[in-house]
C-alpha cells in the first residue's frame, strides 16, 4: 500500500530578475519517508526551501502540505500546519543556552509569547513548566543534556547544529526540513546523525525531507532523492540508482548536464569502463556564506 502524500509541490517557478532559479519543478514526499533533495551548488536548492516555507514567493506553482493548498500562506501558518526547518547558518541563537534556545522553538505551540513565559506572565506558568519539561525530554533524546545549561555560542558547530535540529522537533513537526545538516561535522558525527534520523523516521515517525551534499548519508537514510541542477528536476529515485545515473554523476562533476541534455541527448557520461567514479559530491573549496566545507 503506497503511503499518503505529505508534501506535493507543483510547477513551482521562481525567477530573480532575468535568473530562473526553479523552473517547472515538481516533486512529492510521503509520510514517513527520508526525501533526499541533492544538487550541485547554485542548483536551486536552498531557494526551493525557501518556497516551501513561505520566505520566498515563486512566480508559478503550488504546494500542497497535509492535504492542504498552503501556497499563500505565510511562513509563521505553514510552521503551525507543522513544518520545520533547519538552517545551513544554524537558527540557533548564541547568546541563549541550549534550554533557553529549544523552549524558545517551542513557544511557536505555546500560544503565548516567549516573552510573557519567560517573564511568568498570568496564566503562563503551568504551560512554561510543561514545556521545560519537553524540552528536557528533547535535549535528552539529541544527546544535549551536558550542555543544556551553556549559551549555544560557546558550543563547538556540531553540538550547535544538534541544538538546531532539536529546536525543529521542538515544534512538533508533521515534517522536517534540513538543510545540508551534516555540513561541518566530522564523519563520527555524520555517522550519529544518519542513526537519529532514522530514528527520528522509525520511532517518530516523523517524514524529512533534506538537502544533504554528504553522499554518504543520503545513500545511507534516504528512501528516494531528487536531483536538481539548474533549478530543474535532473532525475528522481531510490538512492542506489541515483548514484549511478550517468547525468548525475556529469552534473556534479561539472560535466555537460545542462537541462535537457539528457543520456540520449548528448551528455558525455563521466563513468569510466570500469564503472562510475566513487561519488566525489562534496563541494570543493569554502561555501560563499563563510560555512565550513562539507565533511567527505
Ligand atoms: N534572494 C536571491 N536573490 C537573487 N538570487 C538568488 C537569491 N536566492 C538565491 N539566488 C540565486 O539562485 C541560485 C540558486 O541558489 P540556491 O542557494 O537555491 O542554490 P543551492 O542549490 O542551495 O546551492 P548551495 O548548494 O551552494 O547551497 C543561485 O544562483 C543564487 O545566487
Amino acid at each position: 500500500m503506497s503511503r499518503r502524500q505529505l508534501l506535493k509541490v507543483e510547477g513551482l517557478s521562481l525567477r530573480f530578475g532575468g535568473l530562473q532559479v526553479l523552473d517547472d519543478l515538481s516533486l512529492t514526499v510521503r509520510e514517513g519517508r527520508i526525501v533526499g533533495l541533492i544538487g550541485p551548488n547554485g542548483a536551486g536548492k536552498t531557494s526551493c526551501f525557501n518556497c516551501l516555507t513561505g520566505i520566498y514567493r515563486p512566480q508559478g506553482g503550488r504546494v500542497f502540505f497535509d492535504g492542504k493548498d498552503v501556497s499563500h500562506l505565510p511562513t509563521h501558518r505553514r510552521a503551525r500546519r507543522g513544518i520545520a526547518r533547519t538552517w545551513q547558518n544554524l537558527g540557533v541563537i548564541d547568546a541563549l543556552t541550549v534550554t533557553e534556545n529549544v523552549m524558545l522553538a517551542q513557544h511557536q505551540r505555546a500560544g503565548y509569547s516567549a516573552l510573557a513565559g519567560m517573564l511568568g506572565l498570568a496564566g503562563t506558568w503551568h504551560r512554561e513548566r510543561e514545556l521545560r519539561r519537553d524540552a528536557a525530554e528533547i535535549i535528552e533524546y539529541f544527546g544535549l543534556e551536558d550542555v543544556a545549561d551553556e549559551r549555544a555560542g560557546e558550543l563547538p558547530y556540531g553540538v550547535r547544529k544538534t541544538c538546531d535540529m532539536a529546536m525543529a522537533l521542538a515544534t512538533d513537526p508533521k515534517m522536517l526540513m534540513l538543510d545540508e545538516p551534516a555540513s561541518g561535522l566530522s564523519p563520527e558525527e555524520a555517522l550519529a546523525l544518519g542513526t537519529t534520523l532514522r530514528e527520528l523516521r522509525d520511532r517518530l515517525r516523523l517524514t524529512i525531507l533534506m538537502i544533504e551534499h554528504h553522499v554518504p548519508l543520503v545513500a545511507d537514510v534516504c528512501d528516494y532523492v531528487y536531483v536538481l541542477n539548474f533549478g530543474r528536476l535532473l532525475t528522481e529515485g531510490e538512492p542506489e540508482a541515483i548514484q549511478r545515473h550517468p547525468e548525475v554523476i556529469a552534473a556534479y562533476l561539472g560535466g555537460a548536464a545542462e537541462p535537457g541534455a539528457g543520456s540520449d541527448g548528448g551528455t558525455v557520461p563521466v563513468a569510466a569502463a570500469d564503472g562510475p567514479p566513487d561519488w566525489p559530491l562534496v563541494p570543493e573549496g569554502p561555501h560563499s556564506d563563510g560555512r565550513p566545507d562539507g565533511t567527505a
